[in-house]
This record gives structure tokens, sequence and C-alpha cells, in this order.
């Protein structure tokens, strides 16, 4: 089980802001106050309308400090909503190797026999963001996340995996005791060309109406992605936690239950799949290997902007009681 606490709004007073929007922005500038360090150097920027907030109280924290930061995105609209608040943009691909790691690679060039991965040359060094902040659709007492609701989920993976803090911010709708419970649907970033053998799969596992996320009045046909792919948003039961796997409950797709581990690394293993909405791996003070695994990394802490004004700030039981701050 995660903790939870009730925190004081950190957030300076604003004008005509609906309930929910009041309740992100709070949640989001107490994330910022207990996870943005003057420090650090790469701060990871989400997608969706809370983030939007992180970044105002990052602004905040005025032109000195963040002037010597880059701020990676996960998207164009995280792009532009750098550029537009007048913080250095970086890109995830253009970081420089900052940090030693393990590697498994014995010899430069090496084939990993055990995991078929072969060394292109990084030798032990990794890229690595301080911070990343971001949104989500669900998050369940676990911490797993679905994401990609608004069609960002491939990139901010990549992100949240390249952090050494994974930080979530949502209003109080978000926080649910499992996923699938009140969001409807995983939503899966997929090749267009694979569309409709990646529908038939699903429907195999046990989504009942797997369908391709349309533009509506905005485009259309189908919303195309910032990589170029379509989204499958695909129903299923709500999803199992680790906790639940016990007295012969598997949670592998029998009868339709899965565990979000289990179905996560399933809809990964589809071809034509290039992202899965579930955030669900390992968390922590930097994980290491966290993009050899599809399900990422979940938040080390989760903040919630409730209905009585104040912020719930859940912490991943992996990591409580560890200092989360340099
Ligand atoms: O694709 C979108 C992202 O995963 C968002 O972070 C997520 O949908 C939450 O967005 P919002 O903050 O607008 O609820």
């Amino acid at each position: 089980m995660a903790s939870s606490n009730a925190a004081v709004n950190a957030a300076p007073a604003h004008r005509n802001l609906s309930p929910i929007e009041a309740s992100k922005r709070r949640a989001a500038y107490k994330a910022v106050e207990d996870h943005f360090d003057t420090s650090y150097k790469y701060i990871g920027i989400g997608s969706g309308s809370t983030v939007v907030y992180v970044v105002e109280a990052i602004v905040a924290k005025g032109r000195e400090v963040t002037s010597k930061m880059a701020f990676i995105p996960t998207g164009d609209q995280s792009k532009q909503l750098i550029i537009e608040a007048g913080l250095p943009l970086g890109s995830i691909d253009a970081l420089p190797p900052v940090e030693e790691i393990p590697t498994k690679m014995g010899a430069e060039d090496a084939l990993d026999v055990a995991t078929g991965q072969q060394d292109l040359g990084l030798k032990g060094k990794r890229q690595s963001l301080d911070v990343a902040f971001d949104g989500a659709d669900e998050i369940d007492e676990d911490l797993n996340c679905i994401k990609g609701g608004g069609a960002c989920l491939f990139q901010e993976k990549l992100v949240a995996t390249s952090a050494k803090k994974f930080i979530c911010v949502a209003d109080y709708r978000k926080l649910q005791p499992r996923l699938l419970t009140s969001w409807q649907t995983i939503p899966i970033e997929i090749a267009p060309l694979a569309a409709p053998t990646i529908k038939r799969i699903l429907i195999t596992l046990g989504s009942p109406d797997p369908k391709i996320r349309q533009g509506g009045s905005a485009k259309a046909g189908p919303v195309v992605t910032d990589n170029g792919m379509w989204i499958m948003d695909a129903p299923f039961r709500p999803l199992l936690i680790s906790a639940d796997i016990k007295d012969g409950v598997k949670g592998d797709g029998e009868g339709g239950v899965w565990e979000v581990h289990q179905l996560g690394r399933r809809l990964k293993r589809i071809v034509g799949v290039l992202e899965v909405g579930l955030f669900y791996g390992r968390n922590g003070i930097q994980v290491a290997n966290a993009g050899e695994e599809g399900g990422g990394q979940k938040p080390i802490a989760a903040y919630f902007g409730m209905e009585n004004g104040e912020v719930e700030v859940r912490v991943a039981k992996e990591v409580e009681g560890v200092k989360s701050r340099p």
C-alpha cells in the first residue's frame, strides 16, 4: 500500500479557475515545491492539461534558476509549452551521457547473450534527467498509471524511464483503487498498418471493443500521434495489482481478468505496438534499466489536488522513508 498524507496548499491564489483546474494547479505547485531542486540540470515536462500548471510553478522560480537548466518535452504540446514559457528547450536524444551505470556488456560492441542486446557504444554511461513531471489519466493504489488520454504516451514513457525521479500530478478524479475503474480504456500507440491485426488480437485478449481513436470535429479520420502513429483505445475489466494475485487468482487474462504487469507485458509483445499506456514497472530513485522494461517506471510519488482544497501525496511503498531530494 502506498502511504498518503494531506499537504497544505502551496499555490498562490489564482483568478477564476474551475474547481477541477484549481485542484490540478494546487497539486502541481506542491509537486514542484517538493521535487524541483535549483541544482538540477535536466527536467522532463510531460503532456496534458495538468502539466501546464507544473510549468507555471517552475517559471515562478525565476529565470536565474531556470536559465541554467534544460527542459525535455514529451511531445509537441509540451515542446510548445516550454518554448512559450521561455524555458530552455532540450531534447531526450541530445543529452550528454552523465552517469556511470553498471553494464552487462563485457566488451565493446559485444552481443549480450542473455538479453540479445548489443552495446552500441554507450559504454556503461547513461543519459539521465534529474526529475520528470507528468499527468496521468488514472492512478491505482500501487501507483501504476494509465496515460495517453491526450495521445501522448511513447515519448512520455521514454522521458519517464530516463528520469531519476518520475512524479505524477493529477486531480482527485484520477485517484482510484484499481486501473480502469473510472477511466474506461487503455490507450495503445500503434503502427497504422497493423491496426486490423492488433484489434483482432486485443479482442482475443478480452478487450470487447477496441477502437481506433478518431479526431472528431478537430480532424477527420484517426488521431495521428507526434510519432506518426495511431491510438487504439482498448477497454478491459478493472486491472488487478500484484497483491490481488493469490488464492487461485492469476491475473493472466483467464476470464478477461488481468493484472497490470501481465497485461502490459502481453500488449507490448504485439507486433505493431509502439507503446502501451500502462506505466507499471519498478520505481525508485533512479531505475538503472527502466527502459529495458516495457512498463517503464511508475512514479515515486503522485500528487492529487483534492475536492476539499488539500493536496494528497501518495508515495510509492518502495521509496517510503528514502530521501528523494539530492
Ligand atoms: O496523453 C496524454 C498524457 O498521458 C497526459 O499526461 C494524460 O492524458 C493526463 O492529461 P491531463 O493532465 O490533461 O488530464
